[in-house]
């Protein structure tokens, strides 16, 4: 019999990626479907489609649906042998949601094996275009919730958050206020994650607990919805999103159509999917006191916390992998893209030669700072491009390796202050975890390693969502007796140590944080006002 092994699947915001380990904990199979790339027919830029308005921004679910189908014919042609896979979990892009239309769960459960799924599930979908994170469209719906619960504080009292634009609640608070109709005839809303576990259930599968807590809708102390919550939003919520669960949960057996398609075994087990971050927290072993950044599409950096104290800023989710405890998550929204953008005017298009340009430019950048949000920033609020030399003064064009020096800087410095804001303190024993694709850079994570003062460590793969969902795919298994996660995988590579900070950055970026925080005061969002920095 060929020897057992475990599936972790990630629906990011640009791709879709697979990664299946071994009962050591190997590698042995890593593999990815691009949207924008592989599914030209549904014309995404980076994933997603920004329309009109530039606030709203939604992703086809079929594309999702269609990126399965591709991956799977592409593991099947590479010779996978699907029939040792135990048990699958998977992580999804969190906010983002699916809106399946009455009746679909039978098509779901009954789907054809001599079809790709997304042939079935063609009309499954009362909401063809997704709202995902990077929409900020629903203040209005924002400050309806706020004000029903009693305040934003009260809000992040209850759920770990203030209102924010991206969170489902907000999301689908907006789909009931304009299209009444489409929400009447919507028996289930899914996150991606449990719409992605759904599709290999073959029915709805539960939200679970940690990524349920991006949506202003979950109770994260006691692990309910919060009918305050629910009823601000929409009228008969409760029944369309189900009954949250922890998550570890193994929600069943894979449906038949995957045994008979691709030749998995009826036993192969689904264990609840989460959010990405909270997988990638589960991939990279984070430990108490360690500082996770992940450099995907978009910016975050999280924590495992204890006690939180949810605030104005900052989110708190429900841990993934100890349900006594949490995770504390800020999230950038001008990440790689804003990278990929100055890259493009900058370094030609070349990441090879934008990591020359930050290895021909000094630390602290001859006191130049730059704010770069070519989208309304999650943290802070603020948009546009602002430059200051080093008398803070306020200038339109940096040299081209100074804008690149100025950009990398500036993002690893709204971190450490914002990080700082939530009372994190970086410790002599701080460790970074980095992930994400842009983690792949050394030079980058040089910088980060200096803005920060500490060393920055990475896992052998930087697609750490995947990994975490392979993990948690093992863990489901045997986490009802009680054993940890961190039991599961004590025989996992340890993270290695990338990057070390460079003699005298904390003296070096100690004031320029401080002026950095001062200038980010000028530059935050101020609706009464069109002029921002003066
Ligand atoms: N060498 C590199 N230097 C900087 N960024 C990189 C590099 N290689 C890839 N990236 C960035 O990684 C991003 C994708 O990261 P990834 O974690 O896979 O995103 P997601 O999970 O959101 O789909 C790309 O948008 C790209 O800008
Ligand atoms: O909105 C958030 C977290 O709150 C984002 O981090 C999404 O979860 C998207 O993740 P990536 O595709 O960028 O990894």
């Amino acid at each position: 019999m060929a020897a057992p092994c475990y599936l972790g699947w990630d629906f990011s915001t640009q791709q879709l990626k697979v990664i299946a380990i071994d009962e050591q904990l190997r590698v042995i199979y890593e593999d990815n479907v691009h949207f924008d790339k592989d599914l030209p027919e549904f014309k995404t830029q980076s994933g997603v489609y920004i329309h009109s308005d530039r606030l709203t921004v939604t992703s086809p679910v079929l594309m999702w649906v269609k990126a399965l189908d591709m991956i799977l014919e592409k593991m099947k042609s590479s010779g996978f042998n699907f029939s040792q896979v135990r048990a699958l979990s998977g992580a999804g892009q969190q906010h983002g949601s699916v809106y399946w239309k009455k009746g679909s769960m039978q098509i779901l459960k009954n789907a054809s094996a001599e079809l790709p799924l997304h042939q079935s599930l063609q009309a499954c979908f009362s909401v063809s275009n997704s709202p995902i994170w990077m929409d900020s469209s629903t203040a209005s719906q924002c400050s309806a919730l706020e004000k029903a619960v009693g305040g934003a504080q009260h809000l992040a009292s209850i759920t770990g958050s203030r209102a924010y634009e991206r969170f489902t609640g907000n999301q689908i608070a907006k789909i009931y206020g304009q299209n009444p109709e489409v929400y009447m005839e919507t028996e289930r809303i899914s996150l991606v994650s449990s719409f992605a576990a759904s599709l290999f259930l073959g029915a709805y599968a539960p939200i679970d607990y940690s990524d349920g807590s991006g949506m202003n809708l979950l109770q994260i102390w006691e692990k309910v919805w919060s009918s305050s919550c629910l009823d601000a939003c929409a009228p008969g919520l409760k029944e369309k999103l189900g009954c949250p669960v922890p998550s570890h949960s193994v929600l069943g057996p894979i449906s038949p159509y995957y045994s008979q398609r691709y030749g998995f075994s009826p036993d192969c087990k689904v264990v609840a999917f989460t959010g990405d971050n909270p997988a990638s927290l589960a991939g990279m072993r984070l430990q108490e006191g360690d500082i996770a950044i992940s450099l995907g599409t978009s910016d975050t950096l999280f924590l495992w916390i204890q006690e939180p104290t949810p605030a104005l800023e900052g989110h708190i989710l429900c841990n993934p992998v100890d349900s006594q405890t949490y995770m504390a998550l800020l999230c950038f929204k001008n990440g790689s893209l804003m990278r990929e953008r100055v890259r493009d005017d900058c370094a030609s298009g070349s990441w090879d030669e934008f990591s020359k340009a930050l290895s021909s430019t000094v630390a602290g950048n001859n006191g130049n700072l730059g704010f770069y949000f070519d989208v309304m920033e999650i943290t802070p609020e603020a948009v546009g491009i602002h430059r200051f030399n080093k008398d803070n003064q306020k200038v339109s064009v940096f040299p081209k390796e100074v804008e690149i020096r100025a950009l990398i800087e500036g993002q690893f410095m709204a971190k450490r202050i914002h990080a700082e804001k939530l009372g994190y303190k970086v410790m002599p024993r701080t460790r970074i975890l980095a992930t994400g694709g842009a983690s792949h850079n050394r030079k980058i994570l040089q910088v980060l390693s200096d803005v920060f003062n500490a060393p920055v460590y990475t896992i052998d793969t930087t697609n750490s969502a995947c990994l975490g969902s392979a993990y948690r795919a093992i863990h489901g298994l045997v986490a009802e007796t009680n054993v940890s996660l961190a039991d599961v995988v004590k025989l996992a590579p340890e993270p290695k140590l990338a990057v070390t900070p460079a003699a005298g950055a904390e003296e070096l970026y100690r004031p320029l944080l401080k002026r950095y925080a001062e200038l980010e005061q000028k530059v935050i969002y101020n609706p009464t006002s069109s002029c921002l920095a003066k």
